[in-house]
């Protein structure tokens, strides 16, 4: 480096083969020969090149030839006002790329402000706090606010009349499956839950009336839900009063009751395919949480490493089609017309009667996700709520002791309770009210899309929107339920002892997308849980110690593992 020799600046570029000057001096130094060209043209030529405005060559020469013509190249830096401007159009792209990932659109519902593209209000969130923060949204903004997950916006209905008017009065836009990640990719927009349309209308129609047909009304069902519950009864027998987990017990013993009414069959709880199985289902059901990323963020899909665990999931269906899929085979080679055993044979009836029709839905793979759907819809969402109930009961025990003493008042102490005795055991159908309520296991319910551009409650909501329905703003309002944190089943007992009607538990939400198996579901609640408290005395495993009563938010929302001891009694 050389200083210059004009200004004393340490930047140096060589100009005329004897001199060394930077470039503020070549500048002034040519604007000196620039002046001498006018007042001597005869000594010097100046020639200049310019490069988008921007002086980058000077050639001269002496006209009396005293000196060599000489080129020199002027090495002109940015100028500082260049380098602002540029730098405050970056700035400029920047906000406005900014601003159009970040803005809801207009006549959008309110909500808080999305300062993080791509990710929005993602950020805001963890796997444990959403209920907390949607109730701190739901007073800040209201009833229906929305939230920027990821590219897309999710509308979030709170409170009983939003909900109503939302998924009754508007059912016929907001009654279809979003177009994500879960329903499109992994089930193909194909079964119940995921389908949308008259593929969906179809067949949760023939579920529906299946279900009922398969004995839900005339004992046949109850009978497996019985015949589930001494077996059950058996396995906790065994324990002889030590601490033991109930998880996988109940979910077993819910799931032979869904294999009896889809494939007409049981498995002894020690079966290993069988135990494969309600593992697969399960992993499934705990992953969603971590695949349902995916909804928001498609591109996560193409990370290395998989870590949305999206093989695993595949894996797992995979096992389980195989499953399922040996199941319909074996029905095909035993199908008779007039003895319909379950529901397979429903549906492959249905399928053989179609066979001529090219716009039958009823397809062997449409029989394997409908099966499925509700295999998964039906077990974990049911023994979750056993769960959750056996918790509450361990920790009031003056609530089993009020149920066994209506038990015993009612139908004496050697006859068990059966489903049509439910009128005239209204504590006990208030347990299992309560038990829905404070358990709590969908707080949110599946996702709906908006089939439409619609106006709601003075808010524009775009065809693209994801709708939230949530069921916990309703069931934990204290405006509906007076001390909404504690358990408390006499809240839908009147001063009478009658039931209180109980429509604002929407644990199975409403309208046309409402769960199809709530019938099946409330029997199942309320037959285990009479049963099982009528046979044993539940017990926390430390009679010191407050269980945790937190759930784990996933896609249900489970009780914290807990163990228990049961003392049996008849
Ligand atoms: C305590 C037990 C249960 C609870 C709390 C529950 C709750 C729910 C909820 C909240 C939904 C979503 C509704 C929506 O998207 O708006 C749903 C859907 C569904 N449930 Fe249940 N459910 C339970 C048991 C069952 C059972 C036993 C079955 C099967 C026999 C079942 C089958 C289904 C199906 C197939 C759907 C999808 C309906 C559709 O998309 O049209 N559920 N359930």
């Amino acid at each position: 480096m050389i200083l210059c020799e004009f200004c004393k600046n340490i930047r140096v570029v060589t100009l005329l083969s004897c001199k060394t000057v930077c470039v503020q001096t070549e500048i002034r130094f040519l604007l000196f020969w620039m002046q001498k060209c006018v007042l001597l043209p005869d000594i010097l030529k100046l020639r200049f090149l310019f490069d988008c405005n921007r002086l980058v060559k000077v050639t001269y020469n002496k006209i009396n030839n005293l000196l060599k013509p000489v080129t020199f190249t002027i090495r002109q830096p940015f100028k500082v006002t260049d380098m602002l401007l540029m730098l405050l159009w970056s700035v400029l792209l920047i906000l406005l790329v900014w601003y159009l990932l970040i803005r809801r659109p207009s006549g959008a519902p309110p909500g808080p402000p999305v300062y993080v593209p791509i990710l929005g209000n993602l950020v805001d969130f963890n796997q444990q706090n959403m209920l907390d923060k949607f109730k701190e949204y739901r007073k800040k903004y209201g009833d229906v606010f929305s939230l920027k997950l990821g590219s897309r916006l999710v509308v979030v209905i709170n409170g009983y009349d939003a909900m109503r008017e939302a998924l009754v009065n508007f059912g016929d836009v907001f009654s279809s499956r979003p177009d994500i990640f879960s329903p499109s990719e992994l089930a193909q927009g194909l079964g119940i839950v995921s389908s949308s349309g008259n593929l969906w209308r179809e067949h949760r129609h023939f579920a529906m009336t299946t279900i009922k047909n398969l004995g839900l009304n005339d004992g046949t069902l109850e009978q497996y839900m019985l015949t589930e519950i001494d077996y059950l009864t058996l396995e906790i027998q065994g324990t002889k009063g030590d601490p033991f987990k109930i998880t996988d017990l109940v979910l077993m013993s819910i799931s032979n009751i869904m294999c009896r009414l889809m494939f007409g069959q049981r498995f002894d709880y020690s079966d290993s395919k069988f135990i494969k199985i309600v593992q697969s289902f399960n992993e499934n059901l705990e992953l969603s949480a971590l695949s349902g990323a995916l909804n928001f963020l498609p591109f996560l899909n193409y990370i290395p490493g998989d870590p949305c665990k999206i093989k695993v999931i595949k894996e797992n269906q995979c096992i389980i089609d195989q499953f399922l899929f040996e199941f319909i085979q074996g029905h095909k080679e035993t199908y008779e017309e007039d003895h319909t055993r379950d529901y397979i044979d429903a549906f492959l009836k249905k399928k053989y009667r179609e066979r001529n029709l090219t716009s039958s839905t009823f397809s062997e793979e449409q029989l394997l996700r409908c099966i499925s759907d509700l295999f998964i819809a039906g077990t974990h969402t049911t023994s979750t709520s056993i769960q959750w109930g056996l918790l509450f009961l361990i920790t009031h025990s003056d609530v089993q002791t009020k149920m066994r003493y209506e038990m015993d008042k009612v139908l004496g102490t050697s006859r068990w309770p059966r489903y049509e005795n439910r009128h005239s055991l209204p504590f006990c159908q208030a347990v299992v009210s309560e038990v829905l309520r404070c358990g709590n296991i969908a707080p949110i319910t599946l996702p709906h899309g908006v089939n439409y551009d619609i106006e709601f409650r003075g808010y524009k909501i775009h065809q693209n929107a994801i709708l939230f329905l949530n069921q916990d703003s309703v069931l934990s309002d204290p405006l509906i339920f007076d001390q909404p944190e504690l358990f408390n089943p006499s809240r839908f007992i009147d001063n009478n002892g009658a039931l209180m009607r109980e429509e604002k538990i929407v644990s199975f939400s409403l309208g046309r997308r409402a769960c199809l198996g709530e019938a099946v579901a409330r029997m199942e609640l309320f037959l285990y849980l009479t049963h099982l408290v009528k046979r044993f005395e539940f017990l926390p495993e430390d009679v010191n110690e407050c269980p945790n009563m937190n759930g784990i938010l996933g896609i249900n929302r489970t009780p914290t593992p807990y163990r228990l001891k049961a003392v049996r009694l008849i």
